[in-house]
């Protein structure tokens, strides 16, 4: 449960993930946090836009089997390059190769957004990423700082990865793993309203 608004969440959030859970805080939502597991492989041939989709449904949605007293959200967030999904790097060198494949390039980060409700609903936010050139030893120095294992493509733009992102066009908010506006506005579908 999150300490702070464990007394009166007016949702709950599917996630184990303290970014997430942050940029609600952000944005003045209050909420419990549930933990669930859910299988994150991609099915064959499945597009990115699907694939964060399901999972962020299959999270909301296991997450409500939890507490179905309250509305519940899942995200998910995937980095997509040469129509194929990187999600969080397995071992080193799946992190090395992951942002081998990035450097210099331009990739794009999906993030779905669900809310389990009486209903299920959802939203995609599909922002473009320009990274710079990343040597091997870069690289190396980059993995060792601890950062890019749980993050979906080996980097973090909202941390030490920022010094490689050249240019975003997208939500920013949506590459950390929670796009903000398109959160709102799920969450007034549901008549919980923010500015
Ligand atoms: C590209 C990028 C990804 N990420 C993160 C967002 C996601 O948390 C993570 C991708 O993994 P996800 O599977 O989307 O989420 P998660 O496993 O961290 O948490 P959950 O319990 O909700 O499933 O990568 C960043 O924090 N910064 C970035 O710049």
């Amino acid at each position: 449960m999150h300490d702070r608004y464990a007394a009166d969440p007016l949702i709950g959030l599917a996630s184990q993930s303290l970014r997430r859970s942050a940029l609600l805080d952000q944005i003045g939502v209050a909420h419990a946090i549930i933990r669930i597991a859910v299988d994150e492989q991609p099915v064959a041939g499945e597009q990115p836009d699907d694939y964060v989709i399901r999972l962020a449904l299959a999270k909301a949605e296991a997450g409500r089997r939890v507490r179905p007293d309250l509305p519940v959200l899942g995200a998910d967030t995937a980095v997509v390059i040469d129509s194929r999904i990187l999600g969080k790097p397995t071992d080193r060198a799946d992190a090395l190769r992951m942002l081998d494949t990035l450097s210099g390039r331009v990739h794009e980060v999906y993030t779905g957004v669900a809310l389990a409700g009486t209903a299920s609903d959802h939203v995609l936010s599909v922002s473009r990423v320009t990274l710079d050139t990343i040597d091997p030893a870069r690289a190396e120095a980059y993995w060792a700082s601890g950062e890019p294992v749980d993050k979906a493509g080996a980097y973090a733009i909202q941390g030490l990865g920022a010094v490689f992102v050249r240019h975003l066009a997208g939500s920013y908010s949506g590459v950390m793993g929670l796009p903000l506006a398109e959160t709102a506005e799920l969450l007034a579908g549901y008549g919980i309203r923010r500015p």
